[in-house]
């Protein structure tokens, strides 16, 4: 398989007043085209920083990033805008819907912007909510309001999809179906996905799983045989 992301020796520094903190420390990593990849780690890891790096929606201090055939690192800010709005898909913990649209208004809103989004209707359906579509956030279950931010993502048409603590808010029997359908898109489409969670239940369930520990990479490890969601108890 090809590789699509690389971190090469990533520091992240943040300086509040008089003291440093490093959130990384010399981070190095791969991943390829089509993975599914958990980053894990305790809180305070570095597992957020990781992400919002590689979604560029923060810096690295030092080192170098690249995904696909860009370096992240050597962008311009204009070029970094049109890389998080097209090239990224993202799927938080609050699922983060405008309370006055509609599920597929959320979708159709969120995809216009990128030049070969797919169809929101039929994203909406591949998530199991085609009988939901005018319906409002207030009017959805957390699980259902997380897969419309699936679905926002995903319709997108993004290069990678990435998820920080997606079932975080939700219990334990939505909190797997939700993960079910991230493991369904990653079989169907192809697409990297990269979920940050401190679960590591569900290691088994990746091609490679990246611990973090106090903004190093503790270990990095690929599963020859993934394993179903369904299969996974914790
Ligand atoms: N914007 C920021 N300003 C200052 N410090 C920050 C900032 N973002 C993160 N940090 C610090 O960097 C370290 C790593 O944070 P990060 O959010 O990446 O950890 P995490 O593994 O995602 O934790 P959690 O699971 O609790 O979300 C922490 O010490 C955190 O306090």
């Amino acid at each position: 398989m090809r590789k699509l992301i690389e971190f090469k020796n990533v520091s992240k520094e943040y300086q509040i007043g008089e003291v440093p903190i490093k959130a990384l420390d010399g981070v190095d990593f791969t991943i390829s085209e089509g993975e599914f990849v958990v980053i894990l780690g305790a809180s305070g890891a570095g597992k957020s920083t990781i992400l919002n790096i590689l979604g560029g929606m923060d810096a690295a201090s030092s080192g170098q990033v690249f995904v696909g055939n860009q370096e992240l690192t050597k962008l311009s800010d204009k070029k970094m805008t049109q890389y998080r709005a097209e090239k990224v898909g993202f799927v938080f913990q609050f699922y983060n819907l405008i309370p006055n649209l509609n599920a597929l208004e959320n979708v159709e809103f969120a995809a216009e912007v990128c030049k070969n989004h797919l169809d929101a209707k039929d994203t909406l359906s591949k998530v199991g909510l085609k009988d939901r579509l005018r319906n409002f956030p207030s009017q959805l279950s957390g699980g259902e309001q997380q897969r419309v931010a699936i679905a926002r993502a995903v319709a997108k048409n993004p290069l990678l999809l990435l998820c920080d603590e997606p079932t975080g808010a939700l219990d334990y029997v939505t909190g797997k179906a939700v993960l079910k359908l991230l493991q369904d898109l990653n079989k169907d489409t192809r697409k990297c996905i990269v979920v940050v969670t401190h679960n590591s239940a569900i290691a088994p369930m990746a091609d490679k799983v990246i611990k973090v520990k106090s903004g190093k990479i503790e270990s990095i490890t690929t599963n020859d045989v993934k394993r179903s969601v369904e299969g996974i108890e914790w």
